[in-house]
């Protein structure tokens, strides 16, 4: 079967691939991006007719997304997969794909260069290399060799390296990675490392970094994925990415210059994402890593699976309204409530098979962001984190279960455990890891105890 090409396209696109200019830089050109902010930016130029904001991806590890986009000239589809219908569109704002390790001079000169407006990022949580507590990790061993002066090729790297080269039009740098104020945490990693690197000038103050809430669930692709859309196509697509319906982006109203209309394409411009961005993170994230690791230690494959199972539905029922909710302040016009159900609605979509080994990955990384800050303000009121308590008391045994465990930490955890044999040693040793707990969780014996209850529980 012939591959997904500009020669070969199943639709012609309402906007012509080959009249884009690439105005924006995406540094981790993974599933999401594909299914997520380069749609908006796809459907802001049909409804626009704009031809400046065409995407450079940057593959940060691999050259496997390079390899499948580059014989599409830079083409593929989203298959979108509802509970009781499919449907497949074709994207065409990629126009160039560059592949960090390769040409890590390539990626800082597209950053540097003035016709790129705006920098997007969904490089993992892992990505940012940050230490816990927030600020620069500079015992990274990848940190430490790009301030040592070679072609930058981590993220932090890269962009103090593109704006240290700047001279016109400020830049924007947008992470729409699921972090906690994602944009000041970004500006401070940057300004850190443009001051380690004696890189720092008038650019840096200049840029902006919106924080934003992105939202749709985007599974890693499989060959069944892939035969699928040769199906609905009568093409070959390699770099097909599957999504559910729902797609949603709160982007703080805050561009050091232009931007594209991603609001015509649906996305809220707002003065404050973080009543957004903490509703999503403490509900959704939460939910589904709880549901992962139980989900898991159950032998459920998928998130759909793990939350068609009454008990692992009502515990996470019970995480949203008595652990989560009571932390939030609603954004206009959301019913936290309502919001929860829907949330949950969506893991149980059959279509999407979301594996719960993908979702459980990185847990040290994802933890503080999911479910420690809802555990630390329940705990400030004297309140019992029961529900929230399970989640992580949950991914204590699956780190123990794990043969191996996919996970940036997963050396030092699997260390911290070598020597358990009790649940209490098992609470204790992973508790110890500070650069997971802060340390006033650490040291807090109600805390403690609800751990050891569940991990005994779930042993
Ligand atoms: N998939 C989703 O449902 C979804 C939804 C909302 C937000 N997100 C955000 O997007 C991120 C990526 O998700 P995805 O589905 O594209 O995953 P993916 O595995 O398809 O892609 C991950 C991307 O991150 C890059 N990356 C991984 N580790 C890195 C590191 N140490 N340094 C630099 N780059 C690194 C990879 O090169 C790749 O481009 C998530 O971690 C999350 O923050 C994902
Ligand atoms: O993509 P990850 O691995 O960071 O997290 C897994 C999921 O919880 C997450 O991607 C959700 O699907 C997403 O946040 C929904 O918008």
């Amino acid at each position: 079967m012939n591959r997904l090409s500009l020669s070969n396209l199943p639709t012609k696109p309402a906007v012509d691939p080959g009249e884009l200019s690439v105005g924006i830089v995406h540094l981790g050109l993974g599933a999401f991006h594909r299914a997520h902010q380069a749609v908006f930016t796809e459907r802001a130029a049909q409804l626009t007719g704009e031809t400046r904001w065409g995407i450079a991806g940057v593959s940060q590890r691999s050259a496997a997304v390079r390899d499948q986009l580059a014989p599409q000239d830079g083409l593929y589809s989203v298959l979108t997969r509802g509970t009781d219908s499919t449907s497949i569109e074709v994207i065409g704002s990629i126009r160039e794909v560059l592949t960090a390790p390769e040409d890590p001079d390539a990626v800082v000169a597209r950053i540097a260069d003035n016709r790129t407006a705006v920098v997007t990022l969904t490089v993992t949580e892992k990505g940012y290399r940050a230490a816990s507590g927030g600020g620069l990790d500079l015992s990274d061993p990848e940190i430490q060799a790009d301030l040592a002066g070679r072609p930058p090729r981590t993220v932090v790297g890269q962009l103090a390296a593109g704006l240290a080269r700047r001279t016109g039009e400020s830049l924007t740098i947008l992470s729409c990675d699921n972090l906690v104020a994602n944009g000041p945490f970004l500006q401070r990693l940057v300004h850190e490392y443009a001051d380690a690197a004696g890189l720092r000038g008038e650019q840096f103050d200049a840029a902006a970094f919106p924080a934003s809430m992105v939202d749709r669930i985007v599974p890693a692709t499989t060959d069944a994925d892939r035969d699928e859309a040769a199906r609905l196509l009568g093409v070959r697509d390699e770099a097909v990415v599957v999504a559910e319906p729902f797609l949603q982006w709160v982007i703080e109203d805050h561009f050091a210059g232009a931007r594209p209309a991603w609001d015509t394409a649906g996305a809220v411009l707002t003065a404050d994402v973080a009543p957004w961005e903490q509703a999503k993170l403490r509900m959704l994230n939460a939910t589904h890593s709880m549901l992962a690791y139980l989900g898991a230690l159950r032998g459920y494959e998928t998130i759909a699976e793990a939350v068609r199972d009454d008990e692992l539905a009502a515990a996470a029922r019970e995480l949203i309204r008595s652990d989560v909710i009571p932390t939030l302040t609603p954004p206009d016009g959301l019913d936290l409530p309502s919001y929860g159900e829907s949330v949950l609605e969506r893991f149980a979509n059959p279509a999407l098979k979301h594996k719960t080994t993908q979702v459980a990955m990185d847990g040290s990384v994802k933890l503080p962001v999911r479910l420690l800050g809802t555990i630390q303000d329940r705990l400030a009121t004297n309140a019992e984190p029961a529900s929230a308590a399970l989640a992580v008391a949950a991914w204590m045994v699956y780190v123990a279960r794990s043969t191996t465990v996919d996970d940036p930490q997963a050396d030092r955890l699997k260390s911290a455990i070598a020597n358990t044999t009790t649940p209490t040693d098992l609470v204790d040793a992973l508790l110890a890891v500070e650069s997971v707990f802060p340390r006033n969780l650490q040291e807090n014996e109600a805390f403690r105890t609800l751990l050891i209850g569940h991990v005994t529980e779930l042993s």
